[in-house]
């Protein structure tokens, strides 16, 4: 029998960057996650399933081996921390940066700075680096308006076109590092199965150069 191949996407920007893809490996969806409640899509392909997840869930499901591949934003491999993963192709699809923003003309404290942040680990990190002391407030989403309400002094999240930002009165003040989306896989996935796994790979890193190409 063949290997079933699982593997974990989010619903949005990676799903439909990702698909061109898996097309060009020869792997179609049978669903679209927009409009299907389903949380497993079935493919063309009866050894090939996709599931449907949060964007932050991706490294989770890869690392505990529910999900044998998956598509992830550097931030979010960074934020979790990799452990058990590989990450094999960089797909440079959603690509954005990881930025510290606020207020363009307030410097901010270099004592009791409130920094408020999905990316928690990466936060604390980068003002580790640099001997900075920061208070972390972890929020879900909308870091944006953390400093419009008081709640903290600047944020960190991704920007692309800076427009929330601006929508915001507020603006990038530090550049972190670009982010684009990794194709990753679980470590015993890799052993265990490495034959389907090493075809997909291929098909998508050519997927990816022919995509460059044009
Ligand atoms: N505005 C953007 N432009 C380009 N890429 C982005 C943008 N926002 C996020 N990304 C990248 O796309 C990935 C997926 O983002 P998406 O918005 O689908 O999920 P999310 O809402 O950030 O995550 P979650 O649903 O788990 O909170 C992010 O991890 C990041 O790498
Ligand atoms: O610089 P910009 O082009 O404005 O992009 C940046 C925005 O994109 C992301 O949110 P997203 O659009 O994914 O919304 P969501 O995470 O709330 O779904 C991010 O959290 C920023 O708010």
């Amino acid at each position: 029998m063949k290997d079933t191949l699982t593997i974990a996407l989010s619903k949005g920007r990676i799903f439909k960057d990702t698909v061109p893809l898996l097309k060009a490996a020869g792997i179609e969806p049978l669903d679209d996650p927009e409009t299907s409640r389903k949380l497993i899509l079935d493919t063309n392909r009866d050894d090939v399933k996709l599931v449907i997840i949060r964007a932050t869930d991706v490294p989770t499901y890869v690392q505990y081996g529910a999900a044998d591949l998956g598509v992830a934003g550097k931030d979010v491999l960074m934020e979790h921390g990799g452990q058990d993963l590989y990450e094999l192709v960089d797909l440079q699809i959603a690509r954005c940066k990881l930025m510290v923003a606020g207020f363009a003309n307030r410097p901010l404290p270099t004592t009791g700075l409130k920094v408020a942040t999905k990316f928690v680990n990466c936060t604390r990190q980068y003002f580790a680096e640099q001997g900075r002391q920061v208070d972390v407030i972890k929020l879900y989403g909308s870091m944006e308006l953390a400093p419009l309400v008081g709640l903290a002094d600047c944020i960190v999240d991704v920007v692309d076109t800076g427009n929330t930002l601006r929508a915001n009165g507020l603006e990038p003040l530090e550049h972190m590092a670009d982010i684009t989306s990794r194709l990753i896989v679980n470590k015993a996935s890799m052993k265990l199965k490495h034959a389907p796994i090493r075809e997909l790979i291929a098909h998508i890193q050519h997927a990816v150069e022919q995509r460059n190409l044009a």
